[in-house]
């Protein structure tokens, strides 16, 4: 009897969310307030980290940059203050667990209080073709992409369940939902990321912690030159699907973070490729992806990287 009214519940709160989610689509929920929370963003002296820094700036939180470049980190501090912002930059490699936990030790001491939404933004990919791959680069991948938020997670985490207030937000991206060719280092890393991601998520709401949140960011291509080259069919490319704008991805992830949205593929097509690989049959996907041209959108990419490599070793010698 029980069993059969938890049912009952069960499938009238799965029906609750498909409809109130279908309605947040058109009718956006309010955003939460983020002054006065303390944010702190890996990878922020890159494309996305130097956006989101801005951003969450704009809606008056404090940010505390992490990044394992000095300078392009310094440059992203630069452009938070000249908004009247607070930055606090830390140069940190997010692969070496010590150095994570020496620096989550030290945020606490210098600024007196806890980090209260942490961004895991910083990532990195090989670029080169599975074969060609050195072991160095494929594991870099894997301690960037994945590892690096276990450190970070523990470093910041128990801070926030204690006080049962935070949020935790994981860029991934669609290769972690799905896959192409000659990015196994990325997909591999990434597909770990929203693993870790989710199971932490389940994690939360096992244990009743209901005021951390968790947002899993999935973006598609941004232009910001970490995936110069990479190209599918013309067609496809100028009708459907275009490199995304950098701010236009932040914006996008930002008004998915102030909802707390637990999940954002940006833009929206692109749930579409995730729920094709779940559903149809793999052959199905393949001639789907050589239709797109998205089964080889990965060589002009390796080419370029390539290239740029030849380049810079000749500027070398
Ligand atoms: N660009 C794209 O097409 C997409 C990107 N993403 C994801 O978005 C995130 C941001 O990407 P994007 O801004 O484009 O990339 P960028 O390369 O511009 O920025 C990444 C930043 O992370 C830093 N970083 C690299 N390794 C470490 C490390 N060990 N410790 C600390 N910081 C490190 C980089 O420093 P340095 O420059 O010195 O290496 C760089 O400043 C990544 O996770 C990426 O995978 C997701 C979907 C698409
Ligand atoms: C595979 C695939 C596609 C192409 C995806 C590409 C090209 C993704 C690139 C993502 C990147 C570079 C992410 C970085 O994090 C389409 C056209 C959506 C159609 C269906 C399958």
């Amino acid at each position: 009897m029980i069993f059969l009214m938890d049912l009952q519940m069960m499938v009238l709160d799965v029906i609750y969310f498909i409809i109130r989610n279908s309605i947040r689509v058109v009718l956006r929920p309010r955003t939460k307030p983020i002054d006065g929370e303390l944010v702190l963003i890996t990878g922020a002296g890159g494309g996305l980290g130097q956006i989101f820094a801005q951003e969450f700036t704009k809606h008056g939180a404090e940010v505390v940059l992490w990044d394992i470049n000095t300078s392009s980190n310094e440059q992203t501090a630069k452009l938070v203050r000249e908004k009247g912002g607070k930055a606090y930059t830390y140069t940190v490699d997010v692969t070496d667990r010590q150095d994570v936990y020496r620096n989550a030790e030290l945020v606490r001491r210098d600024l007196g209080r806890d980090v209260t939404m942490l961004v895991n933004n910083a990532g990195v990919v090989a670029g080169e073709r599975m074969l060609d791959c050195p072991d160095e680069m494929i594991e870099r991948s894997m301690k960037v992409n994945c590892h690096a938020l276990f450190w970070t997670v523990k470093a910041f985490l128990p801070q926030m369940k204690a006080q049962n207030h935070g949020h935790i937000v994981t860029i991934a991206s669609v290769l972690g939902l799905f896959s192409t060719a000659c990015v196994e280092d990325y997909c591999a890393s990434k597909f770990a990321a929203v693993g870790f991601h989710e199971s932490l998520a389940h994690e939360l709401l096992a244990d009743e912690v209901d005021g951390v949140k968790t947002t899993l960011v999935c973006p598609y291509i941004v232009d910001t030159g970490m995936f110069d080259g990479c190209k599918i069919r013309e067609e496809v490319e100028q009708f459907l699907l275009s490199p995304l704008d950098p701010q236009y991805c932040v914006e996008q992830a930002m008004n998915a973070i102030l909802v707390d949205q637990p999940l954002v593929c940006i833009p929206r097509l692109t749930y579409l490729p995730f729920l094709s690989r779940a559903l149809l049959p793999w052959e199905s996907n393949v001639v789907t992806y050589r239709f797109m041209g998205s089964d080889k959108c990965m060589y002009p990419f390796i080419e370029a990287r390539k290239q740029l490599l030849l380049n810079n070793s000749v500027k070398v010698e």
